[in-house]
């Protein structure tokens, strides 16, 4: 049985609420994550994931914070439906959050019910184990609990709870909320918290700055090399230690498409696909700014945390180079290569190819038929030939940077329409498949969707 430990608890007492779960019903595992809690030596309970068991030594808390929510301020936020039980150290002695999500009421649910339903939370479940798999930095899922209630949404549905892990749940709103209350006690406390937790070589706010902008920077390069669109990079949903955090109205695309948009409540495409980088940097900025009380030199803080911020930019493109040079069996891409992968970018645009299956396609036998312009995707492939070298060098690199089998938005609206019906066999292909992306195990999971089965959109009633 893993050891708990509650450090963020031993902070300042106006950085959360001591909040217990709120008892379900009729508690049900419906997923759970053999590996993991193995990983963390947790136990297979459903009453202790749905709350209605305290897990041994974990001392619940609802943690608050703030946030720009397209790109509106909101002065208070906090979890309103979930709650921290506690940290476990795994055998290496890495340290992870363990909290409920969908676990009830909190001091900041506002006017919300504190729940979750099944929908949101299997695709939480499935996206970010996807993720784990793809390695791309994400909070983990250990497991989903059916709790025999019932939720109002847009309709009544079947709720659930999701025990997620990560190596914190801090974000930059944690930071906005103490700044914005000029609360320098709390500041400072979380300020130490996040270096020793998360960057323990830097020396003060401007290393920690750093360090959490090459860390987005990384991950954003990441999302966009597998078509990811995040679809709710509020502030308050922007991680410190830089993972992918909150499922709800995300998506992966399926045809290549730059300005591309799946949640149904950003009218103005502010989270579109392209313009993730440029949203983080903004979001960096905000962190910069919630920094800044903390140093005694204002004006030449300003300065260098300006160009901490701008550094965004460059280390962004570098990571993203890296990424895009990889799918194209590249290990050594240079700025010289980025026409050569930007002109295969707009053809994939301009024929509307799958994301996924046009890379993908590049180290197989047929690539030409992931596109309709047989002329201009002849020539590119020629002069992308000549610059690739031995075929046969490439095709490894190639083939695990280009995953094979994502989580397709059709595949879980499927999967989410059968497990409310209480199918779940579709979740366990789907997590089957998805622990192996880079194989394609599983063919009829890397077919697009038919026209019929296209999702435009994923809604926002979470
Ligand atoms: N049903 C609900 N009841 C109470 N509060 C809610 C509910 N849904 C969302 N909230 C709160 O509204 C804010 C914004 O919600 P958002 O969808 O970004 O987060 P979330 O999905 O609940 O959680 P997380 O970011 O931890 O994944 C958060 O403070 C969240 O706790
Ligand atoms: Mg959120």
């Amino acid at each position: 049985m893993a050891q708990f430990d509650n450090s963020y608890a031993r902070l300042p007492a106006q950085m959360f609420s001591q909040t217990a779960p709120t008892p379900v019903k009729a508690p049900e595992l419906l997923a759970f994550n053999d590996a993991l809690a193995a990983q963390l030596g947790l136990p297979k309970d459903a009453e202790i994931w749905a709350g209605n068991q305290p897990l041994e030594g974990s001392m619940p808390i609802a943690q608050v914070y703030a946030g720009h929510q397209f790109g509106h301020w909101n002065p208070q936020l906090g979890d309103g439906r979930a709650v921290l039980l506690g940290e476990v150290l795994d055998a290496s002695g890495a340290r992870f959050d363990v909290q409920l999500k969908g676990s009830g009421p909190t001091p900041y649910s506002r006017r919300g019910d504190g729940r979750a339903w099944l929908g949101p939370v299997l695709r939480e479940y499935v996206v970010s184990e996807a993720m784990h798999h793809l390695a791309i930095p994400t909070t983990r899922a250990l497991a989903a609990t059916a709790t025999g209630e019932t939720v109002i949404r847009e309709g009544l549905f079947p709720g659930a709870v999701i025990t997620r892990v990560a190596s914190s749940h801090i974000r930059v709103g944690t930071f906005q909320f103490f700044a914005s209350q000029d609360d320098l006690e709390a500041l400072q406390a979380l300020t130490d918290h996040v270096i020793a937790r998360h960057a323990p070589h830097a020396t003060g706010p401007l290393e920690l700055l750093q360090h959490v902008v090459q860390k987005q920077a990384d991950l954003v390069a990441a999302w966009m090399s597998v078509g990811f669109i995040h679809g709710v990079m509020n502030t308050d949903n922007c991680s410190v230690p830089g993972l992918t955090i909150d499922y709800g109205p995300c998506a992966f695309m399926d045809r290549y498409n730059p300005r591309q948009v799946f949640s149904s409540i950003d009218q103005q495409g502010r989270y579109a696909y392209q313009n993730q980088p440029q949203i983080a940097a903004w979001n960096l900025a905000q962190f910069a700014t919630a920094l800044l009380p903390l140093m005694a030199d204002r004006e030449q803080a300003i300065e260098t945390f300006t160009a901490a911020v701008n550094a965004f930019g460059p280390a962004f493109q570098a990571a993203w180079l890296a990424r895009f040079g990889a799918k194209i069996g590249l290990t050594d891409a240079t700025e010289d290569d980025l026409p050569m992968i930007e002109a295969l970018l707009v053809l994939m645009a301009k024929d509307g190819a799958d994301f996924t299956n046009a890379f993908r396609g590049l180290s197989g036998q047929a690539p030409q038929d992931q596109f309709t312009d047989q002329a201009a995707f002849g020539a590119w492939h020629e002069a992308w030939l000549a610059r690739l070298g031995p075929f046969e060098a490439a095709k490894p690199i190639m083939d695990s940077a280009n995953p094979a089998i994502i989580p397709r938005n059709h595949r879980i609206e499927q999967m989410i329409t059968a497990a409310v019906e209480g199918d779940m066999a579709p979740f366990h292909r789907l997590g089957a498949a998805l622990r192996t992306p880079f194989v394609a195990s599983d063919g009829d999971l890397t077919r697009p969707p038919s026209d019929a089965e296209i999702v435009p959109a994923t809604f926002c009633g979470t």
